[in-house]
């Protein structure tokens, strides 16, 4: 109790924002001086004014030529001191909303001029959010954002921050209102002017302008570190994950006193983020995670935990400190490259080489499943009905299960069977490729300060937003790092993706099967051409995704390939042959060609017409070398699945099998099925990450 009054007295007499009296933005008149067409600073019309915040109005303007712009009026009482504000104004990154320039106009009044966002503010988000959970009658949003919508506007702000402290800045002022969404891209905004900008009556004094519930403690003793940003962030972060603040009160006192004294009530924040914030929110500045890398790979956001593509790469000429974070997420992507394995490719500082880091975090089924599972658990705190309806839900799930144990419990036992020691391989591979970076033009994360010490650091030598390398050079240092990568992270690569072309299998044993069996009882031999369809392309699929963990180096050589594809063709051919006489299933359907072929090859045949081995082993080496087998396990091909490539693979094989018939429409199953499955289960590079770099 003595503590919290010694608080509350220090609360007092801290320094208060000019405008503390009345800290909601909501609240603050919104009289704008200027009106919509007045000129300005001898060049900018003035649309409409935005809104009215601490330092002073802001508008909406377009230049004479036409370029938007938003202007922001500084209030008369406020001084701004230029000297220094360059630093702020060069800043070019991705998530930063640029600064053009500061001036006078002929009144001497000072306007920072900046990028105009279109997109709400973090502020406005989660107050919808808000609205929307208030008024949802069946109770199924939660009450602050979805968990992927909060990592998205999480990851955008630390790389923008990320960017602000490797170019020597702290931001200050970090808070909802100040995080910008501009077309699926995350800003940050209104960084490092707070420095510049202080109340007249205090002239030279710099003031704290953040909001109360994002300042940090020290903030109150002068204290203006990089932590103080991590602190606010880890704010936002529980903010948008529960709906509530971590400090809140009546009073701008009594916020302060709770920060200052207060331990937040983690509870309601999903156990992923309990670390992270528990971290970024402690009183003590140097027990704050170390800097925005380690806060995002506390709150498990390191690279190669995010199985998708890379987007953009922005770089900063001025970027000296190392690595600066870029997150680029368009349909919530992060910007690195990442393969389906959860690589990471990214140019270094000197944009010279890019790396490709491969997986070394969590196994993607595991994450799925995990996810689902917090999913779940969300959706069930998120029900509000009385504990008696929950304790009759959660018993009936208990009976549902128990009631279906009986295919149930086979289907987890054959599912751990294949599951567990992928598991363990995978794992064992990745304790041994560490680390995770494979380049060597690129410096050890863990080695150089400030460097990534995540895997997902993104260096540039660019403004943003305008392409420095064609795409045929991005290609090409992709190449280059795709070939620096160890074998035994290729391996666990294969090993992931021989995982995902097995689940595919399955889906595509059960499709086929239930279409083709639709009028059929369910007998084992009915379904063994369908359960030999399915391994067959898996074990196709899964030996061009091997191979292709050699190609992916280079452009390679045709021909080459070709050759090695027709071995691993004829290999299929063998292992088809086998299965199939393993499973007894009927070869000799679908013989007939469509064209009068010539008899050839006879001897490939029995009298009967029944393919032997070396029919089915013609055949398919035939085929893989009439196909480019190479393109499929591309990671930089253009798409991911192309239907186009299925197409070519099932006309293909028709033509081929007008040479050397095989068992039909299984042949074209076949073909078509390899070709989908490899598409799926390879890792790919989306293409517009490289059109856009
Ligand atoms: N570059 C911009 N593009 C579009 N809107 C902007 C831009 N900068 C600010 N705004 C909007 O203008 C309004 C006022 O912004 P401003 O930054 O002055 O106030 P604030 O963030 O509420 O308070 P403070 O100045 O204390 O940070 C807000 O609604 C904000 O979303």
């Amino acid at each position: 109790m003595m503590k919290r009054h010694a608080m509350s007295a220090l609360a007092d007499t801290m320094e208060l924002p000019a405008d503390y009296s009345n800290p909601m933005p909501s609240t603050r008149s919104m009289k704008f001086t200027h009106s919509p067409n007045d000129l300005v600073l001898d060049r900018y019309t003035i649309r409409r004014g935005i809104g009215v915040g601490g330092f002073g109005e802001v508008y909406f303007a377009v230049s004479q030529a036409g370029k938007e712009v938003a202007l922001k009026r500084i209030q008369r009482n406020l001084e701004v001191e230029l000297r220094g504000v360059s630093h702020c104004l060069n800043l070019k990154h991705l998530n930063l909303v640029s600064l053009h320039d500061v001036c006078r106009d002929a009144d001497d009044q000072a306007w920072v001029v900046m990028e105009y966002v279109a997109g709400p503010n973090l502020r406005e988000v989660l107050d919808d959010a808000a609205k929307s959970a208030a008024s949802d009658s069946r109770n199924v949003l939660p009450s602050g954002m979805f968990e992927s919508q909060a990592r998205h506007w999480f990851a955008g702000a630390a790389a923008g921050v990320a960017h602000l402290h490797s170019a020597g800045l702290v931001h200050r002022d970090i808070k909802p209102g100040n995080l910008f969404d501009d077309n699926g891209i995350v800003k940050v905004g209104d960084y490092g002017l707070s420095k510049f900008i202080s109340a007249s009556h205090r002239s030279g004094h710099t003031e704290s302008i953040g909001t109360f519930h994002y300042m940090a403690p020290e903030i109150g003793r002068g204290q203006y570190g990089r932590e103080i940003d991590l602190y606010a962030l880890g704010v936002i972060l529980f903010e948008m994950l529960t709906g509530e603040l971590p400090f809140d009160g009546e009073t701008p006192q009594e916020i302060i006193v709770k920060h200052l004294t207060d331990s937040p009530d983690l509870s309601r924040v999903p156990n992923q983020y309990r670390n992270v914030i528990h971290r970024c929110l402690q009183k003590d500045p140097s027990k704050r995670p170390r800097d925005v890398a380690e806060m995002l790979s506390l709150a498990s956001m390191p690279a190669d935990q995010t199985p998708v593509l890379a987007e953009v790469v922005s770089f900063d000429s001025k970027e000296q400190n190392g690595a600066t974070f870029c997150f680029h997420p368009k349909n919530n992507r992060r910007s690195e490259l990442v393969g389906a394995a959860g690589g990471v490719a990214s140019p270094n500082a000197d944009g010279a080489s890019m790396v490709l880091n491969t997986s070394t975090g969590e196994e993607p089924i595991a994450r799925a499943v995990r996810n689902s599972f917090s999913d779940a658990r969300a959706w069930w705190r998120a029900l509000e009905t009385s504990p008696g309806v929950k304790l009759v839900l959660a018993i009936s799930a208990v009976a549902i299960l128990l009631i279906n144990t009986h295919w149930l419990l086979p289907v987890l036992s054959m599912v751990g069977f294949f599951y567990v020691p992928y598991y363990v391989i995978r794992h064992v591979v990745l304790q041994l490729s560490e680390p995770t970076s494979y380049s060597p033009g690129a410096t050890d994360s863990r080695s150089v300060p400030h460097q990534n010490s995540t895997a997902h650091a993104v260096a540039n030598v660019r403004p943003a937003g305008k392409p420095v390398m064609t795409k045929a050079q991005v290609r090409s240092l992709l190449r280059t790092s795709l070939s620096e990568r160890t074998r035994l992270s290729r391996s666990a690569e294969w090993a992931t993706s021989g995982m995902t072309s097995m689940i595919v299998a399955g889906v595509l044993l059960l499709l086929s099967s239930v279409i083709g069996m639709r009028s059929t009882p369910l007998t084992p031999i009915a379904l063994a051409p369908y359960v030999w369809m399915a391994l067959v392309i898996w074990l196709g699929a899964f030996g061009l995704l091997g191979i292709g963990k050699f190609w992916e180096g280079s452009e390679g050589e045709g021909l080459v390939r070709r050759l090695v594809s027709a071995s691993w063709g004829a290999c299929v051919g063998l292992l088809a042959y086998a299965l199939g006489h393993f499973l007894m299933v009927p070869m000799d359907e679908g013989l007939g060609r469509d064209i009068d072929a010539t008899v050839l090859p006879v001897s490939f045949y029995l009298e009967s017409g029944v393919p032997k081995a070396a029919a089915m082993m013609g055949h398919f080496a035939l085929l893989f070398a009439l196909l480019r087998m190479w393109k499929p396990v591309d990671p930089l091909r253009r798409v991911r699945l192309s239907l186009w490539a299925v197409t070519v693979a099932v006309v293909g094989e028709w033509v081929v099998h007008q040479i050397v018939p095989v068992p039909q429409p299984a042949g074209m199953l076949i073909a078509g099925g390899v070709i989908v499955m490899t598409q799926l289960s390879a890792p790919w590079v989306k293409s517009n990450a490289i059109s856009t770099i």
